[in-house]
């Protein structure tokens, strides 16, 4: 690279400094590089398309008043992102999206322009939190009422109590989300400097994988942790994923040596989360780990009136019992009934009553009891029918009969879940996805060459979707 490239550069990134936070600066113009200098074109190199989009988004403004200040009012913004480091293989795109020059700018235009060497402070930072779900519309109850005490205490002081990690867990649909978001979204009114961040843990995966293809993990891994407040739902999606699961223990750690809030959920305890690192297991347990129980009769009670009460129906009271007593198992499925109800009494234009509400109750319990299958169901009625014992699946006999049932059980896992193959593999016998994608393979060759082992399949599942 050309020296004098890297001086005008460098005089640029010393007015940027002065311009934006520690960190942004850090995560988003450290990873540039200048590239060249020519026919007024100044190109620098960004690691990905993401960065360069963000740049774009976000800093286009203030990269090229830099440029025009520093090198010359003509200077023309350029970035080339690396596809391939090996072959050298590159796009370029103008930084044009915005980019007039600035003669080309009229007075009119110039004073809507905001002045882009003005601090960029974190209010520019998007939490992700959703603000319809407030500690004022989560109702309280035996049942997660630990849960709620620990959120509001982390959100008078975030990363100041013992409940860092707050690992909250409880089956699909009895408020984890709920409680996070009224988490998030209190710690911002109180602290609004704060960068609090809600992201799912699939999308972390999304981002991650995208980071490993753009050879930007280093990026992906200061901006998180840059982050006060770290709400991560639905950790159990990051089973199976080693490298993902390698690269949040960092970030764990470098979050809670600086006394950051980390918050996480998940379908099941640490103790039962198989297929996640052991260290990440030891750290969940480092705070506080509480359980979000099923609602009991009373805050089931409490929910369906006030959901009756903002939807504007009028449902008698013995309905509103009937269904607190029939409908048990998640918040969810109680809102649920209160929306076929309100839809079947305005489709047939009546009140609702008990006969009404007997109807859709038993239609809606027939639902939920449709459960949606996981491993661990599938593996038990694969392991009946073979007879053997169900822990067998997770050692390593090479038996006949029980390598048959850790493949059929794998294979009817990747029918019926929506798992990948290696968190199929590291919850089904701790093997990788390489094995799974072989069972799978060997179960289907076998199901056409094979009519007793069709049968013993179709038994399976018949059992299955009871
Ligand atoms: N205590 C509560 N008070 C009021 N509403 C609640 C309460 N608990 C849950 N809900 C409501 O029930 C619905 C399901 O809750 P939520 O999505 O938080 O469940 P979840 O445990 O995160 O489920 P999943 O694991 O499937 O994501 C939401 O609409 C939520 O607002």
């Amino acid at each position: 690279m050309n020296n004098s490239v890297n001086i005008l550069w460098n005089k640029c990134l010393n007015v940027i400094k002065d311009n934006v936070s520690d960190i942004t600066f850090q995560t988003w113009f450290s990873p540039i590089v200048p590239h060249s200098y020519e026919s007024n074109v100044f190109t620098i190199q960004v690691p990905s398309q993401f960065f360069y989009e963000y740049l774009e988004d976000k800093f286009v403004d203030l990269l090229r008043m830099t440029l025009h200040r520093e090198i010359g009012k003509d200077t023309i913004l350029n970035y080339r992102i690396l596809v391939e480091n090996t072959t050298n293989t590159h796009v370029d795109y103008r930084g044009d999206a915005k980019s007039l020059s600035v003669e080309k700018i009229t007075p009119k235009q110039a004073n809507k322009i905001p002045n882009p060497f003005q601090k960029v402070v974190p209010t520019d930072f998007d939490s992700q939190l959703n603000p319809k779900y407030t500690f004022d519309n989560f109702f309280e109850g035996v049942s997660n009422k630990l849960a709620r005490t620990a959120g509001e205490t982390i959100a008078n002081n975030p990363g100041k109590t013992a409940f860092s990690p707050l690992f909250l867990h409880g089956t699909s649909g009895v408020g984890k989300t709920h409680l996070c978001h009224a988490i998030g979204t209190r710690i911002l009114d109180q602290y609004p400097d704060k960068k609090v961040l809600y992201v799912s843990a699939h999308l972390f995966k999304v981002q991650y994988t995208d980071a490993t293809r753009f050879n930007t993990v280093n990026d992906f891994i200061n901006f998180y942790q840059g982050i006060d407040v770290l709400i991560i739902d639905d950790i159990q999606e990051l089973v199976g994923l080693e490298k993902t699961q390698n690269t949040f223990f960092h970030i764990f750690n470098h979050l809670h040596q600086n006394n950051k809030q980390l918050i996480l959920t998940s379908d099941k305890a640490p103790a039962e989360l198989q297929g996640v690192e052991e260290r990440l297991l030891t750290r969940f347990r480092w705070g506080l780990t509480t359980k979000l129980e099923n609602p009991d009769f009373e805050l089931r009670t409490k929910i369906l009136k006030n959901k009756i009460l903002q939807d504007g129906l009028s449902i008698p009271e013995d309905v509103v019992t009937f269904i607190a007593d029939n409908v048990t198992e998640n918040v969810r499925d109680l809102e649920g009934v209160i929306v076929s109800l309100m839809a079947y009494s305005v489709i047939y234009n009546k009140e609702v009553d008990m006969a009404l509400a007997k109807r859709v109750i038993g239609q809606a319990i027939r639902k939920i009891e449709k459960k949606k299958l996981t491993i661990d169901s599938i593996s038990e009625v694969v392991c009946k029918h073979f007879n053997i014992k169900t822990e067998l699946l997770q050692t390593a006999s090479r038996k006949r009969e029980i390598v048959q049932a850790r493949q059929v059980a794998m294979y009817l896992s990747k029918l019926y879940t929506e798992l990948s193959l290696a968190q199929i593999g590291a919850v089904i016998g701790k093997k990788n996805h390489a094995t799974v994608l072989h069972a799978c393979k060997t179960v289907k060759d076998q199901l056409e060459v094979d009519k007793t082992f069709r049968d013993d399949l179709e038994e399976i599942e018949k059992i299955l979707k009871k």
